[in-house]
């Protein structure tokens, strides 16, 4: 089995593979303290792991890792890729940018794809038909959004994502909340758009933390896939294989 660690700057995500790639199991953990890693450890025959993190690691969780009895991959710039990175600084590239463009050219081999990324920031990333990473761009996140509006104005208040989003608000809450969603689902449609012109058989996957129910025609086209991170982690990681 292989051990999958993704942290990311809101959550940390521990999961499980069994050897035909199939996801036996996965827990969300504090990124502080990566909590349910002994009991995931102690549940299954891990063989292998890899880990990949977006912030610098506390040292309860560098105590943590360190402890494994297992052979772990720390992704960073020089770990062998299935793919090719043409960004210019790949030492400061987020590791989960690389594992959700590896998950999707996995997943769709020799395919221009789009993938978005919709958590703590919003990353929206291209690998081309002939696996190069082009590159991309990083946006605020949602809760990152509501945060701002509250944080660096005088009146405003700390808006909850949970609530109804209409088109056009009618008080403070609806206009801020429908604000944030309906700029990150213009902003991802404005995206999907521009780039299929371009591309004209880009496919899209979104993938990510928080939900998003599109009410629109591209709805179809966009592939939804929570787990893409830890599925582009564990191609990583069998892209390592050393025992064989
Ligand atoms: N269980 C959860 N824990 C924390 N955030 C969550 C959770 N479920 C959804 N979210 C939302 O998703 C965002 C985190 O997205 P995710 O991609 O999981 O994390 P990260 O950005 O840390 O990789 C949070 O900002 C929050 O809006
Ligand atoms: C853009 C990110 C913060 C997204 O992280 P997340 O929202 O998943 O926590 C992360 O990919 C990152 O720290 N990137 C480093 C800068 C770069 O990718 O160029
Ligand atoms: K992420």
């Amino acid at each position: 089995m292989n051990l999958i660690i993704d942290i990311g700057n809101t959550v940390a995500k521990v999961a499980v593979f069994n050897p035909e790639g199939s996801i036996i199991d996965i827990l969300y953990c504090s990124n502080k303290s990566l909590d349910h890693l002994c009991e995931i450890c102690r549940k299954y025959p891990i063989k292998r792991g890899i880990i990949a993190t977006v912030i610098d690691l506390t040292e309860e969780v560098e105590r943590k890792l360190k402890s494994l009895s297992i052979p772990m991959i720390w992704l960073d710039h020089t770990t062998p890729l299935p793919i090719t990175i043409l960004y210019k600084t790949p030492q400061t590239l987020g590791y989960d940018r690389v594992a959700g463009i590896v998950g999707a050219y996995t997943e769709f081999p020799n395919t221009n794809i789009l993938v978005i990324d919709a958590g703590t920031a919003i990353t929206y990333d291209f690998i081309d038909d002939k696996g190069q990473f082009h590159g991309g761009n990083i946006s605020p996140g949602i809760r990152m959004r509501l945060q701002a509006l509250h944080s660096l104005t005088g009146r405003l208040p700390l808006v909850d994502p949970d609530g109804e989003i209409k088109a056009l608000g009618q008080t403070t809450e609806e206009a801020i909340r429908a604000g944030v969603f309906k700029g990150v689902e213009f902003e991802m449609l404005g995206y999907v758009e521009r780039m299929s012109i371009q591309y004209p058989n880009l496919l899209v996957f979104l993938t990510g933390g928080n939900d998003f129910s599109f009410e629109t025609k591209l709805k179809s086209s966009i592939f939804a896939d929570r787990f893409l991170v830890i599925k582009g982690l564990n191609r990583i990681l069998n892209y390592n294989k050393w025992d064989e």
